[in-house]
């Protein structure tokens, strides 16, 4: 080894090696020789091995001569972007064969800092962060494993979503983030491609051992884990991942006899999850990828203690955060979490879908049934499959048979009282046609995929304006047009103010009673003022 080279990495006591004080311990050359980083250690930012070393240039913690010469190439790649990607670097597996340059790492993909700048902004993404990769145009960009690249492939993901561009990329280079980005643009699978792609390449590497789990994601409702976890096994088939579901609802026993036996993936609910690590003996030490799908949920009063408690048991892991509603506040809390954090924000952060035709009825409450059971019933109006939110569970189960007993149309209703077993059932028949319309609560409000839905019917306005875009969102998933009708009346008026900003924002007409009402200005909302003339 040259000289220099040894002279410019420094172990983190200062000498060349901590394992002994003599220089008989040689340098790592390669990233392969060192070991994985144990709890509370540094580890290294290309491959997440120990971190035994910093590097002299950028003072970042690195596992090798190898990792130190890659990171380095890094920087000078974002310095100067037209540099030729590293070459290739074939590694032999057992029944899987996959391609990494360097460590996973992705390439610049041949593109200009101009052509990243103009291809960013024509795809409105919109950065914060130091050394931000490339946006990537396709999968193979990214050097995933083979067999990743066929699942994206069979699942009909030809070409990435704009959120996948970015936050793929990103998130490879073992990056922190929080992505901001419109209901169903593609989120669940930016976060799992790069978890799956890292957990099996643990994996490969290490065909023997215990296999505790290697990422965890979580999500606030049942019905999002389930989801998410169907997703997660669908791309990650054939490949050495398996997944646990960790929620309410299902038996205890066996999510832990699941992990025993090992998986790389838990998808959970902070609750049970927390359940589950009080009680039993579960190894989270080897957790590396913390997913928290949608974050300003996860972050509020109710979840936030639970998600802090989880961050904190993990030995600090990377942390991939998602919303389509990412405040100012959720911000702050996301980088006092994640150092060195990427902020990714697709389109006009915080709006309804663009997708999405509203139509807003000013309507009474006494009158909402009879509205209601008008749309259901109009040949012009309604457009099954249906979802309705509506504000309590009684109210989901009143309705529901309201609907069926005025309309004849066969409605169920969905939420957290309801068994697990029951609300996979009505998924199932929803999903299946088997019925065409479900009066839900916040239970499937957010993120859930209800992929043939063509209409979402507000009934009871949610209390915040949030929860109201994640609802309105369902209508629409990867552009395709849907509708959703707000019943709106005077008890709503704490939301009147951002509900017309909303509603303007994306082109949607206001009913008049909503337009003049006394509470919007009551609630800071004011016509502009006539600008008066000084002087004359
Ligand atoms: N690259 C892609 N090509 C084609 N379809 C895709 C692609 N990425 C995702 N999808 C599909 O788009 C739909 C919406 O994706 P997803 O559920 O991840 O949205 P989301 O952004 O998480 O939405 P939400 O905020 O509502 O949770 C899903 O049916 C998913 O399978």
């Amino acid at each position: 080894m040259e000289d220099n080279q040894i002279a410019s990495l420094m172990d983190h006591n200062g000498t060349l090696d901590p394992a002994c004080d003599t220089q008989e311990c040689p340098v790592k050359q390669r990233c392969q020789e060192q070991r994985e980083a144990l709890p509370r250690e540094p580890h290294c930012v290309i491959c997440g091995r120990y971190g035994e070393y910093i590097c002299d240039q950028t003072d970042e913690d690195i596992c090798s001569i190898e990792c130190k010469t890659i990171l380095l190439a890094r920087h000078e790649k974002t310095k100067n972007p037209r540099l030729n990607p590293a070459p290739l670097v074939k590694i032999p597996t057992n029944d899987e064969c996959f391609y990494v340059k360097g460590n996973n790492k992705t390439d610049l993909g041949g593109l200009t800092s101009i052509q990243i700048e103009s291809l960013r902004s024509k795809i409105e993404l919109c950065i914060k962060g130091t050394s931000v990769p490339a946006p990537v145009l396709s999968f193979s960009s990214c050097y995933l494993p083979e067999k990743l690249e066929k699942n994206l492939e069979s699942a009909g993901y030809v070409i990435p979503t704009p959120v996948q561009m970015q936050a793929i990329p990103a998130a490879l280079e073992r990056r922190n983030l929080l992505v901001s980005a419109d209901t169903g643009s593609g989120k669940t699978a930016s976060f799992l491609v790069p978890v799956i792609s890292y957990c099996s390449s643990i994996r490969l590497r290490h065909v023997t051992g215990q296999k505790n789990p290697l990422a965890v994601v979580l999500s606030p409702t049942r019905e999002l884990c389930i989801q998410v976890e169907e997703q997660a096994k669908l791309l990650g088939k054939g490949l050495p991942f398996k997944t646990a579901l960790v929620v309410g609802g299902d038996p205890l026993a066996g999510q832990i006899y699941r992990i025993q036996n090992g998986v790389e993936l838990i998808v959970a609910t902070p609750g049970r999850l927390i359940d589950l690590l009080t009680k039993h003996d579960i190894e989270l030490s080897e957790v590396s990828i913390l997913v928290v799908d949608e974050v300003d949920c996860m972050l509020q009063n109710g979840f936030r203690d639970q998600v802090m408690r989880i961050f904190q048991a993990l030995s600090q892991p990377q942390a991939l955060m998602f919303s389509a509603t990412v405040s100012k506040e959720v911000e702050r809390m996301a980088s006092s979490m994640a150092d060195d954090l990427i902020f990714i924000s697709v389109g006009k952060p915080n709006r309804p879908s663009n997708s999405v035709k509203h139509i807003v009825i000013w309507v009474e409450s006494k009158k909402k049934k009879q509205k209601l059971f008008e749309i259901l019933m109009s040949k012009q109006h309604y457009n099954p499959p249906v979802v309705v939110f509506v504000g309590s569970r009684l109210g989901a189960d009143v309705l529901s048979e309201a609907i069926f007993t005025a309309t004849g149309i066969k409605a169920l209703s969905i939420h957290g009282e309801k068994t697990m077993k029951d609300r996979r059932e009505i998924l199932r028949q929803f999903l299946t046609g088997e019925i065409s319309i479900i009066v839900s609560t916040g239970v499937l409000g957010r993120g859930i995929d209800l992929l043939k839905v063509q209409q979402v019917i507000i009934f009871d306005m949610p209390n915040s304006m949030e929860e109201f875009i994640h609802q309105v969102g369902r209508a629409s998933r990867m552009g395709e047009e849907g509708t959703a009708i707000t019943f709106v009346n005077d008890e709503d008026k704490k939301l009147f103010r951002e509900l017309v900003q909303n509603l303007k924002s994306v082109g949607a007409a206001i009913p008049k009673e909503l337009a003049n009402s006394k509470y919007l200005s009551a609630y800071g909302f004011s016509q502009p003022r006539k600008r008066r003339k000084y002087g004359s």
